[in-house]
């Protein structure tokens, strides 16, 4: 595991840097395959992987657990100061852990999910959150970090070689998510809706920055999804080569 509150050396301290660690950015909306696929490309390519929503889930944990209003920036703000947070950049590893306490399942629940909102407009606790990403994605010493999240491609990691935008339609999404949770699929959908409406100011699915490649996972399955993911991956890294598959 790494320490979120490490030195500050290197492309870690501000978004413009130079980056030692190549950044494979990927985001896309709830349910698009971003945590599955990513982590699937960080094991196959030796890769960190860091799953940004999980440093969302952990803030909103804490800040319940501490009794504050997740919706009131002051108080947010204020226990940022008491945030220590550990991320594992291992993608078979997705404990996360603050103050010491392990919240691996805590921050999964519905009432830690939905409490994000409270807080995620706030842009100077985005501006926190995201240098703890950037340290911990610079300083990993990792031959590459697959990081997956709503504007990675776009504020944490603009200058990333692979930008990938993952997509799916509503109705695909929540059919995969419900199979996932064994739950009915349209509960799962309006879920989705509301999660998708919410960070909507961070994610505009219409208008992928120049240079971010979109996938449309809707008509292909996890595999192909897979490939996908690797020949641009393979492109933008290794451009001479012509890419996986000679594409
Ligand atoms: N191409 C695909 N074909 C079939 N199933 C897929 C495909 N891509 C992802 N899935 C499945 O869809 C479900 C949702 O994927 P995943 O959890 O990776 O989405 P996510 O974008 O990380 O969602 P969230 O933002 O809510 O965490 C998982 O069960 C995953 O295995
Ligand atoms: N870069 C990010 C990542 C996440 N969020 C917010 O956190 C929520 C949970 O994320 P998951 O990836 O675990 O679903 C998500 O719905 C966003 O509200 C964010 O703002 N930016």
């Amino acid at each position: 595991m790494t320490d979120a509150h490490g030195t500050t050396d290197g492309w870690a301290a501000s978004a413009g840097a130079a980056v030692q660690t190549p950044i494979i950015a990927i985001d896309g909306p709830a349910g698009s395959g971003k945590s599955s696929v990513s982590k699937e490309i960080a094991r196959r390519r030796g890769y960190g992987y860091l799953d940004t929503g999980a440093g969302y889930r952990a803030l909103s944990w804490h800040v319940l657990d501490l009794g504050a209003d997740t919706t009131d920036p002051d108080a947010v703000l204020d226990a940022l100061t008491s945030f220590d947070l550990r991320l594992g950049l291992q993608p078979d590893d997705r404990t996360v852990t603050v103050r010491g306490v392990d919240v691996t399942a805590e921050i999964r629940t519905p009432e830690v999910t939905a409490a994000i909102a409270g807080f995620t407009r706030v842009p100077e606790v985005r501006a926190y959150l995201n240098g703890v990403f950037r340290r911990l994605a610079g300083e990993s010493g990792l031959a590459g970090v697959v990081i997956e999240g709503r504007d990675i491609t776009s504020v944490v990691a603009p200058d990333a070689p692979v930008r990938i935008l993952m997509t799916a339609s509503p109705e695909v999404r929540a059919a995969r998510r419900g199979l996932e949770l064994g739950s009915d699929t349209g509960t799962v959908a309006e879920a989705m809706r509301i999660r998708d409406e919410s960070d909507s100011h961070v994610l505009d699915l219409a208008l992928a920055d120049p240079g971010v490649d979109v996938i449309d996972s809707t008509e292909l399955d996890f595999e192909q999804t897979i490939d996908a993911v690797l020949t641009v991956i393979d492109r933008k890294i290794n451009p001479k080569q012509g890419g996986r598959n000679g594409r």
